[in-house]
């Protein structure tokens, strides 16, 4: 105990005797000298420390922005030091899908490994000198992250371990951020306070590929082909490409194109640029929004048939024929001036798909979306532009099953035969089946839904047998009416023929009567 007394009796007079150097060394000694002793002895002691040092303050540059790297680190350092850290400063984070983020709190150090090498982070701030006492947190705090490592690690650290750090922290914050579904604003609303070509919502949809019913095969080749994309940096770079990608989904409505977008987006965890041509007035316009655009997102046209006349130059001609008809009309001129207001054009389009600026950025995929692909100009779906054509069809039996699993959690099935036959032989969409698959009441079992659904289909495939008499009758109908009315023509004609051949005859008996008379005459 007495030990003890002594040992901080001792530690007094020691702190006692610094300060007192310390003092006389700040009243005596002029900045100058202060300063040349500190870098000499900063040399000094360089020469016997061997660790490096390297800074990463929170603000940089001129206008003092945010430092990328900053917030980078920070996110690395804070998955691995909500494990290691032992003193944590909680955060609420915008645009994260964990809305409290643990980072190291100030003054707390941790330890990360590197190829074996081992590394110190040390979180800190400085605070000016103010003169002025306040309760309140000085507003100009400056952190600063501190890597510390040893100088024979110089290469590995500053060449592959920062990049390292950098990257995992993007990659991180990447896969925690919420996604965010654009749409773009009507160009009248771009100027002005706060308005922008895009707002945006979070995206929270609910669609995965495991959910999405189509043929197994398929989708693991649609599952390769993103994968590949997003693998794909270096592959694209080397073969001199723009990092992006075309698909083009087409299929009758409720067969999942819309569906397929979604699990695209959080599969591979981008944002959903939906763009509605129509109301993009030209292709400046365009351009304007393309850029705006960020990476790692897909920019989805949906319906692109109505969105605009995309067909191009080939319909150019009859159109200008209408449209001179058109304007022979009043109604119909005042119908189409309303309906010049996007002029977006087909090469617009395709400049917008393939031009050089709309490689800015990279990772991007661009979606159109038909019901009618024979209706698209082919050099607007010619691979490379659209390098993917997926089509999604009527509900198949694999199609079913992944829908059963989903709506009844159901995966075999006594009526799952007849099921199978019956969609064979009928048209129906995957939107329809999962109609009829979903209770609609809590009495409703799998059992129930099933039947319904084969009650369906037996409706559907006698409808679709009415239509095909319909039709048929409607063909022959019309065929009859043909026949009828070419008998009919023939008949004329032949009518026509006969009279014409009289009245020559009548004619030649006449001229002969005449010869006659003027043999006679
Ligand atoms: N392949 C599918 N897998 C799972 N659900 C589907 C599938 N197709 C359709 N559905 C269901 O049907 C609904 C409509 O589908 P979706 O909107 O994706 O169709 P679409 O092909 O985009 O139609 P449209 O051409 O009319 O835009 C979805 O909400 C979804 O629940
Ligand atoms: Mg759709």
């Amino acid at each position: 105990m007495e030990a003890i007394g002594n040992l901080w009796s001792q530690l007094g007079s020691i702190m006692a005797s610094i300060m007192f150097v310390y003092a006389i060394y700040e009243q005596f000694f002029p900045p100058s000298l202060r300063t040349y002793i500190r870098k000499h002895t900063q040399t000094f002691t360089n020469f016997f420390y061997p660790y490096i040092q390297i800074t990463f303050p929170e603000f940089s540059g001129e206008k003092l922005r945010r430092s990328d790297a900053y917030t980078c680190i920070q996110t690395y350092l804070s998955e691995n030091s909500s494990k290691t850290a032992k003193r944590l400063k909680a955060e609420v984070v915008k645009d994260s899908q964990t809305p409290l983020v643990l980072s190291m709190a100030d003054n707390e150090e941790i330890t990360d490994e590197f190829n074996g090498v081992k590394v110190w982070w040390y979180s800190n701030h400085t605070t000016p000198k103010t003169q002025s006492f306040s309760f309140y947190p000085a507003s100009d705090e400056k952190r600063f992250l501190t890597l510390t490592f040893h100088r024979r690690h110089r290469d590995l650290i500053t060449g592959s371990y920062i990049n390292h750090v950098l990257d995992e922290g993007k990659a991180i914050s990447t896969k925690n951020r919420q996604l965010k579904l654009y749409t773009n604003n009507p160009s009248d609303n771009w100027y002005g306070y706060k308005r922008t070509k895009w707002s945006h919502i979070v995206f929270e949809h609910p669609a995965r590929f495991e959910t999405l019913a189509m043929d197994p095969k398929k989708k693991q080749e649609i599952l390769n082909d993103l994968v590949k994309f997003k693998k794909g940096k270096e592959y694209y770079e080397k073969i001199g490409k723009a990092w992006k990608r075309g698909y083009l989904l087409y299929g009758p409505p409720g067969t999942g194109k819309s569906t397929m977008i979604a699990a695209m987006a959080n599969f591979m965890n981008y944002d959903v640029y939906d763009l509605e041509l129509t109301a993009v007035k030209e292709n400046t316009e365009l351009r304007k929004l393309l850029i705006e655009t960020t990476g790692k997102s897909i920019i989805v046209i949906e319906d692109i048939d109505c969105s605009l006349d995309l067909t191009g130059q080939r319909k150019k001609k009859k159109e200008k024929e209408e449209n001179e008809e058109d304007q022979k009309d009043p109604l119909k001129k005042a119908k189409s001036e309303e309906e010049k207001g996007s002029k977006v054009t087909l090469s617009g389009l395709l400049n917008f798909i393939d031009g050089i600026w709309s490689a800015c950025g990279g990772e991007r995929i661009i979606i159109f979306t038909t019901n009618f692909i024979d209706k698209l100009d082919p050099a607007l779906i010619r691979r490379g532009r659209m390098d993917k054509h997926i089509e999604l069809s009527y509900c198949g039996f694999e199609a079913f099953k992944v829908l059963a699993k989903n709506y009844l959690d159901v995966e075999t099935h006594a009526l799952f035969p007849v099921i199978e036959r019956k969609l064979l032989e009928t048209d129906m969409t995957p939107a329809d089946v999962a109609e009829n698959l979903m209770p609609k009441s809590v009495d409703e079992d799998s059992d129930t839904c099933l039947r319904n659904l084969v009650k369906s289909l037996d409706e559907a495939k006698e409808e679709a047998e009415k239509k095909k008499k319909e039709a048929e009758e409607e063909a022959k109908k019309k065929a009859e009416e043909e026949a009828a009315a070419k008998l009919k023509a023939e008949k004329e004609k032949e009518e026509l023929a006969k009279e014409k051949e009289v009245s020559c005859n009548a004619k030649s008996d006449g001229d002969g009567g005449v010869k006659e008379n003027g043999v006679l005459h």
